[in-house]
């Protein structure tokens, strides 16, 4: 079923890459986002989510090729990556960094810079200590390194965000909070997402459409609680069924 089109800001056609020895890793890879709308990509680990999402803000690993592919974006990409802690530049502290990107983007003087980045530390909920005493990244917890590199994705004022599995290296409280954080931001922004998750509980509560990879290519895409409720490709039925129930403990006998 091909995706209802509003305004798009994101069209990507045709995306296939491969490594230099030329096998492929994705194929074929097409679909469009329009403003505001937040798109899900989920699929078996390798096939392709997180290249395609570097593909798009230009950041292939080296050894990987663009075969082909026409790529249109009206507008700025950020993107916020698996692993915070390895996001960020351990020898140089976090405010200090997060002034750097604002005054990079936002062609700013140093002083407006940290100003820009106080505002985003408060907009993240971050601790205001950080703003008297700046501390290096391994002084943080993951998810105050997660919040930074929010909101260093934040400085760049993006029209679109791709999020590569953002909660993933974090313990389920702190997972919750960062999407919480991620959901609000975006209706006060208003930019569009891609989310690469492998948790389809996230995406059926963040992403309005839904495209399913396997293999370098999107075998089934489609409205997000349509595609859950009534998946067609028999992956997407092995994928939905393979997420464990929770558990039903008012029910459970008494041992
Ligand atoms: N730098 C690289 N060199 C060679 N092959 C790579 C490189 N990076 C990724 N690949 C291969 O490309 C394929 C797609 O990788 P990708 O990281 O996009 O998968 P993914 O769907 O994001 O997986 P996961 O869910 O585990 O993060 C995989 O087969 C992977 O082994």
């Amino acid at each position: 079923m091909e995706e209802k089109m509003m305004a798009p800001i994101l069209e990507v056609e045709k995306l296939s890459l491969a490594t230099r020895s030329k096998k492929k890793l994705v194929s074929n890879v097409s679909f469009t986002i329009g403003r505001g709308e937040s798109m899900g990509l989920v699929g078996e680990s390798g096939s392709g989510k997180s290249l395609t999402l570097r593909s798009i803000i230009g950041l292939l690993p080296p050894g990987i090729e663009q075969v082909s592919a026409n790529i249109r974006c009206s507008g700025r990409c950020a993107m916020i990556f698996q692993d915070p802690i390895g996001a960020l530049d351990p020898l140089c502290p976090v405010v200090g960094q997060l002034a750097e990107v604002v005054a990079y983007n936002q062609k700013v003087s140093r002083k407006a810079s940290r100003k820009i980045a106080f505002e985003l530390l408060d907009m993240l909920g971050l601790p205001a200590s950080l703003k008297q005493k700046d501390r290096y990244p391994h002084q943080l917890s993951g998810g105050q390194c997660q919040r930074i590199v929010i909101a260093m994705a934040l400085a760049c004022k993006p029209d679109i965000l791709l999020c590569d599995e953002p909660t993933t290296a974090l313990d389920v409280t702190v997972q919750h909070q960062i999407l919480e954080i991620i959901t609000r931001l975006q209706k006060e922004l208003g930019f569009a997402m891609v989310f690469v998750t492998h948790n389809l509980a996230i995406v059926s509560s963040m992403c309005s459409r839904l495209c399913v990879m396997k293999e370098g290519q999107i075998i089934e895409r489609g409205d997000t609680l349509t595609l859950l409720q009534n998946p067609q490709n028999p992956y997407t039925q092995r994928l939905i069924s393979s997420v464990l129930p929770v558990p039903d403990f008012e029910r459970r006998p008494v041992l």
